[in-house]
């Protein structure tokens, strides 16, 4: 039966019994993949370790994830993990594909409801974007050398703190400190490369003490994660008053719980459970991805100044030393290029998340039956020479036109796409224009030593930098 299931499937690289190609999954993931869809096509089946169909090239991509959206915008869901870690398919990422349409639905309108990419959410933005900087001229006077991380984790962190709890925390309070540090562990902690394993071998808890236990640290980081989520929940139901507009996610998701026990509807996935994962996922999905980015973007400037110089010299012409918004990307075209090509060469997501496809169909000519594992992995085509030269080399300059205009380039997908898109696109699009542009109108950012470090990167659902210092200098 098996056979017969992947008979017809694309080819691909061969797999090893049991292990299939997980072993060959060394990294850059991105790149592996990128190899494999030369050797065997742009559609091709990887066993990760179940067979999974891997969609690498753009227009693939554009035929099968985005023009039969509703097809794959299935999740694969690790239903045994799930189990193991919250009791059940949650949340907004992992959650089964019934309940996640309701639960997507309801998450956006919330957000929107209370705020999210209003006009006082960019004012959030604007105002932790000056708290950085002021703090960075202060920490960093005098040529002392600093990491940038903790300053941008505050800011991100409570605009998502504030859309999900509705309440920000104080820049400092060691609070926000622990939940990050026990996001990353999650993160490493989840691409074990046991962990792929439990989904079709559930016994290999078992093995655990031979691997060094991770299976348990995942669980024991995650329990950790979800005290945090459930404590700050209980804070934000406290506060609530019913009659009142809700203030946040929380705030409407428990205004849902109670609409549907008074009127006796089902609850469906209107549970405690679910609100706590969703708001752990909207935290983990949001936080890491924002200030990795970040974190990326300023290596990337300190490492070459001249590109810090090019935007330096357009805000200067375009704005001078007022407060940058939004409205102001049309007058940044060499900005906006500097970003989307950050965001392509960091590629945090080296390996994209699973979909399933929720009936028969075709892509690429091979005949790919309901519920096969798809992988849209859309950070291979970042990194593609077909797609752009010297693919490794930061050159904002390729994505401005003859006239000097920005050109998007719809390649570069790091939010991917499809319906399982990431939800919070808007917010980032927003942190990563405003802070950015404000980080480099206020200061200069150098190499501590004459050849700037190499970036080393730390693995996990996201890969981001290992700590670096930088100095910076303030420009006004
Ligand atoms: C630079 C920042 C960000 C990047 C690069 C990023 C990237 C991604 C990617 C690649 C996915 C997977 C999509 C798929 O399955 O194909 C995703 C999903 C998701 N993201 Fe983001 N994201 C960022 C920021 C955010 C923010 C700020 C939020 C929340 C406020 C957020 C919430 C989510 C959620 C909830 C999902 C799951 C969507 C679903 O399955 O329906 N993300 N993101």
């Amino acid at each position: 039966l098996f056979i017969n299931r992947v008979r017809g499937l694309p080819p691909g690289p061969p797999p090893l019994p049991l292990l299939g190609n997980t072993l060959a999954l060394g990294d850059p993931i991105d790149q592996v993949m990128l190899r494999w869809s030369k050797q065997y096509g742009p559609v091709f089946t990887a066993w990760l370790p179940a067979p999974t169909v891997v969609i690498a090239d753009y227009k693939s991509l554009q035929e099968s994830v985005v023009k039969q959206g509703d097809l794959f915008g299935d999740r694969s869901v690790p239903s045994v993990q799930m189990k193991m870690l919250v009791d059940g398919e949650y949340g907004l990422v992992f959650n089964g594909n019934y309940m996640w349409k309701e639960q997507r639905r309801f998450a956006l309108h919330s957000l929107k409801d209370v705020g999210f990419l209003s006009e006082s959410l960019q004012e959030s933005v604007k105002s932790y974007s000056q708290h950085i900087v002021s703090d960075w001229k202060k920490d960093g006077a005098d040529g002392k050398e600093i990491d940038v991380t903790h300053n941008i984790m505050y800011g991100v962190a409570n605009l998502i703190w504030l859309l999900a709890f509705g309440r920000t925390v104080q820049f400092g309070d060691p609070k926000l400190k622990v939940v990050k540090d026990e996001v990353n562990k999650l993160f490493v902690a989840f691409v074990h490369p046991c962990v792929p394993f439990l989904e079709y071998f559930p016994y290999i808890g078992i093995l655990d003490p031979l691997f060094g236990y991770p299976i348990r640290n995942m669980k024991e980081v995650s329990d950790s994660c979800m005290d945090i989520v459930r404590k700050e929940l209980d804070i934000t139901e406290k506060a609530l008053n019913y009659d009142e507009d809700p203030r946040c996610y929380a705030d409407s998701f428990f205004i849902e719980m109670r609409r549907r026990e008074e009127k006796g509807e089902p609850m469906g996935n209107f549970t405690r459970d679910q609100l706590a994962v969703a708001a752990l996922d909207m935290w983990t999905a949001g936080f890491e991805t924002t200030v990795t980015t970040l974190r990326f973007a300023i290596h990337h400037l300190m490492s070459r100044p001249e590109i810090q110089r090019k935007m330096q010299k357009e805000i200067d012409q375009q704005i001078g030393q007022r407060q940058i918004s939004m409205e102001d990307q049309k007058a940044l075209p060499y900005c906006m290029a500097a970003i989307l090509e950050i965001q392509r060469l960091a590629n945090i997501v080296e390996m994209n998340f699973y979909r399933e496809t929720n009936q028969d169909t075709v892509i690429g000519g091979f005949r790919i039956p309901a519920k096969t594992a798809i992988l849209p992995q859309f950070p291979s085509v970042h990194v593609d020479p077909k797609n752009f030269e010297r693919p490794d080399y930061f050159c904002p300059e390729r994505h401005i036109n003859d006239a000097g205009e920005f050109m998007k380039d719809p390649r570069i997908m790091p939010f991917s796409l499809g319906k399982r898109q990431c939800l919070g696109e808007g917010l980032a699009r927003m942190e990563l224009f405003i802070f950015l542009t404000t980080f480099v109108q206020h200061c200069s950012f150098s190499s501590p030593t004459l050849i700037p470090p190499e970036i080393k990167l730390i693995r996990g659902i996201t890969r981001s930098p290992e700590l670096y210092t930088v100095k910076i200098t303030a420009r006004f």
